[in-house]
């Protein structure tokens, strides 16, 4: 099949480069003129692992192409996705203009039948706020090509978005034609060896079930969170209340880590979003409001442990800190606790040393550019020399057996607050530490 991705971030990409992977010709669209121009070098702008292969592969094998140009890329295409950012605006509401003006352009370019495929979460009602724009502009130019407007929310998570393209649990496609329907089935297929997981729904519905669906797994998240707060309190441990309740099926083991709260580009969006086109339809989410209420308050435990243990003036101090990504796997640092931890100590005076596998050029350029107080690592043992405590917030990989008799010798104070609970087995106290987790 012949396919168009317009929005080459890490949904665009991912999800075109799997399309090529599996025999489609797809062609990946981006305003961002440098980010083609990288793509085109074959240099990859995000951290994912298995992309930069598969894009190469593809690239070779002639199914990938990169273009700033949507007119060209759409004009013998069957299939466009609209895989742009919807973020957050002013009033916490998705902002749909990237969306809306890529869907302009669509209206303004296409050249013969197309299915266009919202990917990017968006909003209920938003497919027809795209259709209307697309037709309007095919309106000024008195044309009656069709078209179909299909929601395909997408869910992989970062850092292992290959594998959930790749073997997704499920599909969702809302569509109001047999024709968007067949077309979007023949796309994915290939992607279900197995036993077909396709959820076929009205349009409405796969817009919901994507807010849904995040607001869910945020749930889980800032209940344990909450859980973990009560435990710290009556002496319970929540790494074994963690456990207790996950083998209860019902529940389940995934999403009930506690840990120093979630963030990335979509849950904090996501969950304030929903909330928001709640209140705009006259009901007041109460549950959701809490979800994020206990999220905002649990990216600073951390940083209150250590009040707790320092005193309120941190000045002085300086506290070595591993891992800034706002979860493993990827360089992705929005919304992550790290920039909270960083500003608080920074504001009480503390100096912070910091190291991360993938995420410093993303901290240094963006995410904690003001930030006048941190010095970069170039390895996790480098963060430890002259600090009075260690502090983990991305449990990468390399975090998670570290050699304890090492810390122990560099830091000033063996000292550590885990805000991933990734030491709980160690028995560090039994090594000499003072060491401080969420939720014991
Ligand atoms: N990041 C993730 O893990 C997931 C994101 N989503 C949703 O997918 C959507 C995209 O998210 P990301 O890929 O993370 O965003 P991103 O910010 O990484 O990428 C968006 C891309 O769209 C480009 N763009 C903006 N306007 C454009 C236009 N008019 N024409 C062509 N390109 C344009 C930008 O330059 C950027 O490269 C969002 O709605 C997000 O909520 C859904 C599931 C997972
Ligand atoms: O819409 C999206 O963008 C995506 O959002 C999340 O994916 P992602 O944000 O990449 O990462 P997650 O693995 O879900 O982690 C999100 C945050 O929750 C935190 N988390 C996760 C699980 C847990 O048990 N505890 C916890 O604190 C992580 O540390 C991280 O900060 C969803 O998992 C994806 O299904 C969805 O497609």
């Amino acid at each position: 099949m012949n396919i168009a991705i317009v929005g080459s971030g890490y949904v665009g990409l991912v999800s075109g480069t799997c399309f090529a992977e599996m025999g489609n010709k797809v062609t990946c669209v981006d305003i961002d003129q440098k980010k083609i121009q990288k793509l085109e070098e074959g240099i990859i702008p995000i951290f994912e692992p298995g992309l930069e292969q598969m894009v190469l592969k593809n690239v070779k094998n002639k199914n990938l192409f990169f273009t700033t140009k949507l007119g060209e890329a759409i004009s013998d295409a069957e299939i466009v996705f609209i895989a742009v950012g919807t973020p957050m605006g002013d009033d916490g509401s998705a902002d749909l203009q990237y969306v809306l003006a890529v869907a302009k352009s669509i209206g303004e370019t296409m050249q013969k039948r197309l299915i266009v495929v919202d990917k990017s979460t968006v909003p209920i009602g938003t497919a027809d706020k795209v259709k209307a724009t697309i037709q309007a502009e095919l309106d000024k130019r008195e044309s009656d090509l069709e078209f179909s407007v299909v929601s395909n929310p997408e869910f992989l998570k970062e850092g292992a978005a290959i594998d959930d393209f790749m073997k997704p649990d499920r599909v969702v496609i809302g569509a109001d034609s047999d024709y968007a329907f067949d077309l979007m089935k023949q796309l994915y297929s290939p992607f279900f060896r197995t036993h077909d997981r396709f959820i076929t729904m009205d349009i409405r519905s796969a817009e919901m079930t994507k807010y849904a669906a995040n607001t869910m797994l945020a749930t889980k998240i800032s209940f344990m969170n909450e859980i973990a707060n009560i435990c710290e309190r009556v002496g319970a441990d929540a790494n074994m209340v963690r456990i207790g309740i996950g083998s209860d099926k019902r529940i389940g083991y995934s999403f009930i880590y506690p840990g120093a709260g979630y963030g990335g580009s979509c849950f904090p969006k996501d969950v304030k979003a929903l909330k928001k086109i709640a209140e705009e339809n006259g009901y007041k989410a109460n549950l959701i409001e809490s979800v994020e209420n206990v999220n905002d308050a649990q990216k600073l435990v951390i940083a209150h442990k250590i009040v707790k243990r320092f005193g309120e003036d941190l000045s002085g101090m300086t506290f070595g800190l591993w891992g800034l990504a706002f979860k493993p796997g990827t360089d992705d640092m929005r919304e992550a606790p790290a920039i909270y931890i960083v500003k608080e100590l920074e504001k009480r005076g503390a100096k912070v040393k910091a190291y991360d596998p993938k995420a410093i050029e993303e901290a240094k350029e963006f995410y904690l550019k003001d930030a006048k107080n941190i010095t970069y690592c170039s390895s996790k043992y480098e963060v430890l020399q002259g600090s009075d405590a260690l502090i983990l917030l991305t449990e990468w990989k390399e975090f998670r057996s570290p050699d304890f008799v090492e810390i122990k010798q560099q830091l000033k104070n063996p000292i550590i607050f885990d805000g991933r609970n990734q030491y709980n087995a160690f028995n560090l106290e039994e090594k000499g530490f003072e060491y401080f987790q969420i939720g014991k």
